[in-house]
């Protein structure tokens, strides 16, 4: 196994250190053998853990594999992603969630930890085999339907309590579908002039309200997905305050762009939850450096060109984000690393019990690494990313900081910049 010295790296405190990569460890000792990396002006943090991604296999490999999916994650300087259960057929049972932690196991480029369903089919209807999938070879911990919401209260009271037994947490995707019927954008004064249904902000706080009540009643932990509405961060931060267990995620595009995208007709903005306002935005940031929101997910969803690039009416929701998630965090916090690596890397690494990630960069630990020009800009290009699909929102836009190199388990992924296989 190739040995790595990473010399003169900056770590997350503002220290600097030479970091020994040895037998898939963070070790002390002799460098003699290792191959020196010069990381000077370079930026050390644990590796990156996505609570939020789409992978798409089984089903959809024309949009992504387990492969090019943990390429494009390990490029964007992540080592573990948790991949959504809207496959087909649906994660719902211990054979799918198996056969993605094997895909992921074969692929090698970062850890793949299968989300389970809540219900079968994502349909609503009934549970899914929760208990079967926490004790498969996969050793699911979060459940989500995402893509759908866990609209019935009794299911999901049910859910909750079914997890607790394991300390497993329900992922919501918390969407009111009553309200949101035929929605395409977010429900404001740029879909009244574009004339398109409105999605309202009070369809994501309804739910988020009811969840954490749900979480306190049964003394169980909720994970709020991709949070995008100023009003949604109040209602969890009452919650927090209480002592609710509950963890919430926002995406980069929730961070950057606002609904006024939508005026280009472009799919490529669409997605769910929709952009909403600036004053969101502001919203967002604000609690994600407070800690009110926990971590940064990129809902990576990539999508087929015959999904998205059609009428704004007929295409999917979703946009590409594992490849540019980092830098436009580093984009909205700044280059405040230590945050940049609680909320990126140590937290979720927390909320999913994932135990080899996550961890402060010293002697014994698990060698899973990224190594960060912050000096480095980048135009993105679309056809540059190592994902199946083209989606990204950023394209032509000029982001901060690039990922030189990623480590999982000792064994480098990525490369100057390049992934290594
Ligand atoms: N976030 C998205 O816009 N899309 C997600 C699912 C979803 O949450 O709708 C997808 O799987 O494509």
């Amino acid at each position: 196994m190739t040995q790595y010295l990473l010399k003169g790296a900056q770590l997350p405190s503002g220290e600097r250190a030479d970091i020994l990569v040895k037998d898939g460890v963070i070790a002390e000792g002799s460098a003699k053998d290792a191959q020196i990396i010069d990381a000077d002006g370079l930026v050390a943090l644990p590796g990156l853990v996505d609570l939020h991604t789409h992978l798409r296999e089984p089903g959809r490999e024309d949009a992504e594999t387990v492969e090019t999916g943990s390429r494009a994650a390990a490029l964007g300087g992540y080592t573990a992603v948790c991949a959504m259960a809207n496959t087909s057929p649906v994660a719902d049972t211990a054979g799918v969630v198996e056969q993605v932690y094997r895909l992921g196991r074969e692929a090698g480029l970062v850890d793949v930890q299968p989300v389970g369903a809540v219900t079968v089919g994502l349909a609503g209807e009934r549970l899914a085999e929760l208990g079967a999938m926490a004790t498969s070879a996969a050793q699911v911990r979060i459940f989500s339907d995402d893509g759908h919401c866990v609209a019935d209260p009794r299911l999901m009271r049910r859910a909750l309590e079914y997890v607790k037994a394991f300390d497993g947490v329900i992922a919501q995707h918390a969407e009111e579908p009553r309200l949101t019927e035929g929605a395409q954008m977010h429900e404001g004064e740029v879909a009244t002039r574009l004339g398109l249904t409105g999605w309202p902000a009070v369809a994501e706080e309804a739910i988020i309200a009811r969840d954490v009540l749900l979480a306190e009643h049964v003394g169980s932990r909720l994970h709020v997905c991709h949070v995008s509405t100023a009003g949604s961060v109040e209602v969890l931060r009452q919650a927090k305050a209480r002592g609710v267990r509950v963890t919430a995620e926002v995406t980069p595009h929730h961070l950057l762009l606002t609904d006024e995208r939508a005026t280009s007709y472009d799919p490529v903005f669409k997605v769910n939850p929709p952009l909403r306002t600036q004053a969101d935005v502001e919203a967002l940031r604000q609690a994600l450096r407070e800690g009110v929101i926990d971590v940064v997910a990129t809902d990576h969803a990539p999508h087929a060109v015959e999904d998205k690039e059609c009428e704004w009416a007929y295409a999917r929701p979703g946009m590409l984000g594992l490849e540019t998630a980092l830098s436009i965090a580093v984009d909205v916090l700044g280059p405040d690393w230590d945050l940049i690596a609680e909320r990126m890397s140590r937290t979720p690494a927390r909320i999913a019990g994932l135990d080899g990630h996550g961890h402060d960069i010293k002697t014994g630990a698990p060698a899973n690494l990224t190594l960060v020009d912050p000096a480095a800009r980048r135009v993105v290009d679309p056809s540059d990313s190592a994902s199946r699909s083209r989606n990204t929102p950023y394209a032509g836009m000029t982001l901060p900081a690039r990922v030189v190199a990623t480590f999982l388990r000792g064994e480098a992924t990525v490369l100057d910049g390049k992934a290594v296989r």
